[in-house]
């Protein structure tokens, strides 16, 4: 309970609107796996999930039954791993996390997931988009540069594409950053708020410690490359058991919260975001991660990438060319694989 209080204390220091709406059915889908497991259990903690839907292909029930004995007030359910049980989880959902997919092994890049992760992504944005089309979609399976547009491009071919409901979830990389930093200076994390713009894998993840409270720390390439490369670090130490799980549940859970305290009428709430966003458009990107205003309806307001300095003028540039092609492999599969 007191790790989930300072996930959310935040929120909690916030005024909320009087219209809010104070029911909200959080559906997890790859809920056994390696982050599914912890995420389930930190949404279990949070006061604003009233019901919490666990979904797999395999074992979402015992999950559930486990987590379901955790005493705060949420129901959990489990559902069976069939296309009904899939449907019934995604009904009436205000909120879908998707951390189904494959993790990565020493020596492969995010991209290198792509011809699995592809399939399984596109196939659960094809059950969003007949059972939960409205709901905010949170997508932490990677690639999250390429599995995004294809959710796009899913609901799009089901007429029901709302940009404003669908993010990749880049949280991580602020938390890694905050973290490092304060390793750097001796700070708390708490007080250091690093803007990360970009992407979700190695060069297109670009820190702007310009806009930091330690603008020096720009040319700081070693720290620079390991927040583009921190997931290789648990990647390497984890040694074939997979990538980060524990920290990305604790940044799932922040990411879900945020949404639910936006949806629930909270002002205010900005956290980074890969989305629909037209800040790279005129060049072609039509995904990108910066910091987002939430708002009750999903994005509110994207917020520019602000003033850079020559080195991470540069790091932009990197990371602008990947991610075009990135974007781009994810539309032609669907266009090339639509769904069944
Ligand atoms: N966005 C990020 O910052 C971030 C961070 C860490 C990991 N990831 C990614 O998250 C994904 C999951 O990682 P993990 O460590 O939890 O892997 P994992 O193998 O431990 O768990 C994945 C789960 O997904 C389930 N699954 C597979 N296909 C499914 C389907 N069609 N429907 C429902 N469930 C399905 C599996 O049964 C398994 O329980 C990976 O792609 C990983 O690269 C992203
Ligand atoms: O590194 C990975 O493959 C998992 C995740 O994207 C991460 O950043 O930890």
């Amino acid at each position: 309970m007191f790790a989930a209080r300072a996930v959310f204390a935040a929120g909690q220091r916030r005024a909320f609107s009087a219209s809010a709406r104070n029911l909200s059915k959080v559906t997890v889908l790859g809920a056994a796996g390696g982050i599914g497991q912890p995420l389930s259990l930190l949404l279990k903690l949070n006061p604003r999930v009233t019901e919490l839907a666990l979904y797999d292909i395999r074992g979402g029930p015992g999950v559930a039954a486990d987590v379901s004995h955790v005493n705060t007030k949420s129901t959990v359910k489990g559902y069976d791993p069939s296309p009904a049980g899939l449907a019934a989880a995604l009904k009436g959902s205000d909120v879908v996390v998707i951390p189904a997919g494959v993790p990565r092994k020493p020596g492969m890049t995010r991209d290198d997931l792509f011809n699995t992760n592809a399939s399984i992504v596109r196939d659960l944005a094809k059950a969003c988009a007949e059972s939960s089309p409205e709901a905010n979609i949170l997508i932490i399976a990677n690639p999250v540069n390429s599995t995004v547009p294809i959710v796009a491009e899913v609901f799009k071919g089901r007429g029901v594409y709302n940009p404003k409901r669908l993010f990749g979830v880049t949280t991580l990389d602020v938390v890694r950053a905050s973290r490092f930093v304060s390793e750097i200076k001796g700070t708390d994390p708490a007080d250091e708020h690093i803007t990360v713009v970009g992407g979700h894998s190695g060069v297109t993840i670009v820190p702007l410690f310009s806009q930091s409270n330690h603008p020096d720390l720009t040319s700081n390439a070693e720290l620079v490359n390991r927040v583009q490369f921190g997931g290789d670090e648990v990647v390497k130490a984890k040694d074939g058991a997979g990538s980060a799980t524990l920290s990305m549940a604790m940044a799932g859970a922040r990411m879900a919260d945020a949404v639910l305290r936006a949806a629930q009428g909270e002002k205010g709430v900005v956290e980074p975001s890969f989305v629909d966003s037209p800040l790279y458009k005129d060049q072609g990107i039509d995904f990108f991660a910066s910091k987002v205003e939430l708002g009750p309806n999903g994005v509110e307001k994207i917020l520019p990438v602000g003033e850079v300095d020559a080195n991470e003028q540069k790091l932009l540039e990197a990371c602008l060319g990947d991610l075009k092609k990135n974007i781009a492999k994810g539309v032609a599969f669907v266009e090339s694989n639509p769904p069944k």
